[in-house]
């Protein structure tokens, strides 16, 4: 498929006139073809308007079409073949094996939301059956159902070319809510984004589905994300990106004169807990564990490890002594972007010019453009919590490591963390009590608890959740990943004595649907 350098607003493809960029690869540093027209408020105007218009229609198609429209996408990204790895390859620097993961976890992702959607539990449908005959007063006829918010704005993100961007986790679970998205594709990687942006305008098509129900546009700068977040016709935001950027999203959709809520997943350290018996075990296999999470992907996951704290002993020496062996032959590895390059560089300077911290290891020297080296840094747990600033995300492969002079002062150390997307225990059996003492703080600071395991990838399932308390995410109630995900984008309505006729299909007497629904509070299939 040719890449054209156009957006795509509902069914045509449209060549912006407000500024041109390219792709750049960031392995050599070379400008990829073609170039790609930037959009501006004119085109956030048409594809808002077509989202709008589709909307209605679009939330009432029934379960099995809208299933059915998902698993189209996921095929339609399949027939996309290498062309999509390939290109991904050139505008991420990431390896083959590694988008071709993505790949299937995207696909795995739409044709699991796929199944939520027919399975019809994310409705929950809830019946109170009028009783007329009550004292003192009669009950209506009371029934709820979720319904769509309205479309939603999704900025692709740049580190997930795919499983996080143009038909990632917020596009999948927008569109299976039943609400139409405007993606505003990542600039680091059009190509890609086109790409998969034809992937889903085909399966539009091809379902039979009004043209607004996808759009994908581009910009230079900042204007035409503010655009989109601020058009009246959009009703929710997802964004996976910088704090920063994160922040002004909130503060544009709470502007608005009628305020909307937005789901960002910002800055997050993912604090691991070396307990004392698992150092005792394994010191060894945990720095190697450890080193091999911290660079995976250079280091550019949210789920990062970048902050360890372990009881000061010779039992953490041994892990240092690992990690450090593991970390200073560990190749420097290319970063997506020229600008996410220098973020890192930057943050690496910050940490290493600080007086409290120490420069624990640093991986081989670089060799290209746009690589980073993996860095290793320690501190106490007094200078940390003296400190605020040390814990700053720094994205990419560096992580600081906390020495806490016992259990009390870890748990100190954890209270004082931000909100996090995970949080890491390290523990064999005899760490049974400390850890519990920690887990109430763990429950209170992170979506996701993990014992023995390292927090970088994301498992897509029923119960998973990557969110968490600020600056994790902007919303803790809810999740990027997994089918809950849905739920950010619904919203209860109720229908008190209205006519059997007008009722919902999901809410009418005989669920015809055969919807597991509540009626008078009792889950069942009636
Ligand atoms: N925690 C995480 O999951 C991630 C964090 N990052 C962080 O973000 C830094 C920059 O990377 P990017 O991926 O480019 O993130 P970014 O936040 O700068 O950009 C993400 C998207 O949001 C838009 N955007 C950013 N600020 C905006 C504003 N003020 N108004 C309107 N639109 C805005 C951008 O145009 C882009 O489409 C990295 O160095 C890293 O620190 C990046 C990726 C993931
Ligand atoms: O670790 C993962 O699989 C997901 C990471 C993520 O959500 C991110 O880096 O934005």
């Amino acid at each position: 498929m040719t890449i054209t350098g156009e957006m795509l607003i509902g069914a045509r493809s449209h060549r912006g006139s407000d500024g041109e960029f390219r792709a750049v690869d960031p392995a050599t540093g070379a400008e990829l073809e073609p170039a790609f027209g930037g959009g501006g408020s004119a085109e956030v105007e048409r594809a808002c308007a077509l989202a709008w218009a589709a909307f209605d229609a679009f939330r009432e198609t029934g379960l099995e079409a809208r299933a059915a429209f998902l698993e189209t996408i996921a095929a339609n990204i399949l027939d996309l073949g290498d062309e999509l790895i390939v290109r991904a390859m050139a505008e991420s620097g990431l390896p083959r094996p590694r988008l071709e993961g993505e790949r299937g976890r995207t696909v795995g992702q739409l044709r699991l939301f796929a199944q939520t959607v027919r399975e019809g539990g994310w409705l929950e449908a809830r019946i109170d059956p009028a009783q007329p005959e009550r004292q003192p007063l009669p009950r209506p006829d009371v029934r709820q159902r979720h319904i769509p918010l309205g479309p939603v704005a999704v900025f692709g993100a740049s580190n997930f070319p795919l499983a996080f961007s143009v038909a990632g986790g917020d596009t999948a679970s927008a569109l299976a809510a039943g609400c139409p998205v405007v993606v505003k594709g990542h600039s680091a990687h059009p190509g890609t984004s086109e790409l998969v942006g034809r992937a889903i305008r085909a399966a539009v098509a091809s379902c039979g589905l009004p043209e607004g129900v996808f759009s994908l546009l581009f910009g230079v700068g900042n204007p035409i994300g503010t655009a989109l977040v601020t058009d009246p016709r959009i009703k929710a935001v997802g964004f996976t990106g910088s704090r920063g950027g994160g922040l002004a999203l909130m503060e544009a959709a709470a502007r608005r004169p009628e305020p909307i809520p937005v789901y960002a997943e910002m800055s997050s350290i993912n604090p691991v807990f070396l307990m004392p018996a698992a150092l005792a075990a394994r010191a060894e296999a945990l720095g190697k564990g450890f080193v091999a999470s911290l660079t995976m992907g250079a280091g550019q996951f949210c789920t990062n490890p970048g902050i360890l704290l372990g009881i000061d002993g010779p039992d953490l020496d041994r892990f240092v002594a690992a990690a450090v062996d593991a970390l200073g032959g560990s190749a420097a590895s290319t970063m997506l972007t020229p600008a996410i390059q220098a973020a890192y560089d930057s943050g690496v300077a910050r940490l290493s010019g600080s007086a409290a911290v120490a420069t624990l290891a640093r991986g081989l020297a670089c060799s290209g453009p746009n690589q980073a080296q993996a860095a290793l840094f320690g501190t106490t747990a007094d200078a940390f919590l003296a400190g605020p600033a040390l814990q700053d995300e720094v994205f990419g492969a560096a992580s600081l490591l906390i020495r806490c002079p016992d259990a009390a002062a870890m748990r100190t150390v954890a209270e004082r963390l931000e909100g996090q997307l995970t949080a890491t225990v390290q523990m064999e059996p005899a760490d049974g009590d400390a850890v519990a003492a920690l887990l109430p703080t763990l429950e209170r600071k992170a979506g996701r608890i993990l014992a023995n395991g390292w927090p970088t990838g994301v498992e897509v399932c029923h119960a998973m959740v990557h969110g968490g308390p600020f600056p994790a995410t902007s919303d803790s109630r809810t999740t990027s990943v997994g089918t809950l995900a849905i739920r950010r984008f619904l919203r209860p309505v109720c229908y008190q004595d209205i006519p059997a006729a007008l009722l919902p299909e999901a809410l009418r007497d005989g669920n015809p649907l055969g919807l597991w629904r509540r009626i008078d509070g009792v889950p069942g299939q009636e």
